[in-house]
């Protein structure tokens, strides 16, 4: 019955969650960029487990509470925002849909969101900035040319970006294999425009991780947070940490936030799925900072869940790409939607009518002692 109307075309092919924009996306890319978006490093095991890990939590829902209004609502970093759901930063949006990240920033001005630009944007700190009036935080990585990077965290202040996230997990690029196999070009990274030369050699393999390796600085240490407090006034946040001993040391260094990353497994394969030490984050950092996580979200009880394990909101990475890629602004603006859509209709079913309704009773880990052997 399913097959006859589908293929009489009377049955939609409609994306209904946010998963079924990643095929979509692969039939509009081609194979070298669906690669690069979805691709993980190495064998992919923490790319399954990003996914996997959410699976084995179980939320514990309440009844006859009030849920006929639901406030999804709330603020990071003194920006309120509809939903605790941000756009994570991601490479070269430019490959997806010609507009690039000026759609992406405009789907997230329509959601009432955070966008949070990569520093290997394929638009410019500048022209995102004024295309949409959304809150924006800057991404930065640390080049050997410690100058450009300073210099773009103040063109980032300058044009009213809100935070640095540093992003600390990329001392070199991970071995992201389909890139290798695909010989993968270096996009190219509009804000270094000007500043400095993208030519690299490199005949075999992927030439983005040849730039990536030439250019960024791998002797980054803790005390180098010290020199990027001097060079901006704005808050700063790390992201990619996954445990208690580089959250201790990211509270000490007086950052302003952490986001809980794996870089959507695209780094160190068997690094611990986000989830899975999100609890061990937020118990070190004692309620000190706030804490984010990405990776692996793919569904509004994924949110609920982190949000029940002690994160202050997630980032969402993949989706946004395969909704640009499918549908453009459109499409990263139903990526939004459905999240939240499906996080406010799980707050109703398990009895949690505010964000601060959902606590760490509502879900069960496999860790958590069973109240029955049933
Ligand atoms: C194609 C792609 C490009 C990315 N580029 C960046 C980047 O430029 N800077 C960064 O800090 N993280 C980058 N990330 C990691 C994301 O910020 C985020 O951690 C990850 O995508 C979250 O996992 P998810 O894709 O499963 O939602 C990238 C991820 C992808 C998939
Ligand atoms: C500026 C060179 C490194 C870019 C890394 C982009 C990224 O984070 C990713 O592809 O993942």
């Amino acid at each position: 019955m399913f097959w006859s109307l589908f293929c009489q075309g009377k049955m939609s092919s409609e994306p209904v969650n946010v998963n079924d924009f990643k095929e979509l996306a692969r039939l509009k890319l081609p194979k070298m960029y669906y690669d690069f978006y979805a691709g993980g490093a190495e064998d992919e095991h923490t790319l399954r487990e990003n996914i996997q890990a959410f699976c084995r939590i179980m939320i514990r829902p309440r009844v006859l509470v009030d849920v006929s209004q639901i406030d999804m609502s709330t603020t990071i970093l003194g920006h309120r925002i509809s939903a605790p759901i941000l756009v994570a930063p991601t490479a070269a949006h430019k490959l997806a849909f010609h507009e690039g990240e000026q759609a992406t920033a405009r789907a997230a001005a329509a959601a009432k969101t955070i966008m949070i630009l990569s520093y290997s944007s394929t638009c410019s700190i500048e022209e995102v900035a004024s295309s949409c009036n959304a809150v924006r935080f800057f991404q930065l990585y640390i080049y050997k040319r410690r100058d450009i990077s300073a210099l773009l965290a103040q063109r980032a202040e300058r044009f009213g970006y809100k935070a640095i996230v540093l992003t600390a997990d990329t001392p070199r690029l991970g071995r992201r294999e389909a890139d290798i196999k695909n010989k993968m070009i270096r996009p190219p990274i509009k804000n270094l425009d000007g500043l400095m030369s993208f030519d690299v050699n490199a005949d075999q393999g992927s030439k983005f991780e040849t730039y990536a390796n030439v250019t960024l600085d791998a002797s980054l240490r803790w005390e180098d947070i010290m020199w990027l407090r001097s060079t901006t006034s704005l808050p700063i946040l790390i992201k990619g940490i996954l445990t208690h001993e580089d959250a201790t040391k990211a509270v000490e260094a007086g950052v302003d936030g952490i986001i809980v990353s794996n870089h959507g497994a695209r780094q160190l394969d068997f690094a611990p799925a986000t989830i899975s030490v999100l609890e061990e984050v937020v118990h070190a950092v004692k309620g000190k900072i706030p804490v984010l996580l990405d990776g692996g979200v793919r569904r509004g009880t994924d949110v609920f869940k982190a949000l029940a394990l002690g994160a202050q909101a997630v980032l969402i990475g993949r989706p946004v790409l395969f909704g640009l890629a499918a549908k453009g602004e459109g499409g990263v603006r139903t990526v939004l939607e459905m999240l939240k859509n499906e996080l406010e209709i799980s707050m109703a079913l398990s009895g949690c009518p505010c964000i601060k309704d959902i606590t760490r009773s509502h879900v069960r880990t496999p860790y958590d002692k069973l109240p029955s052997m049933l």
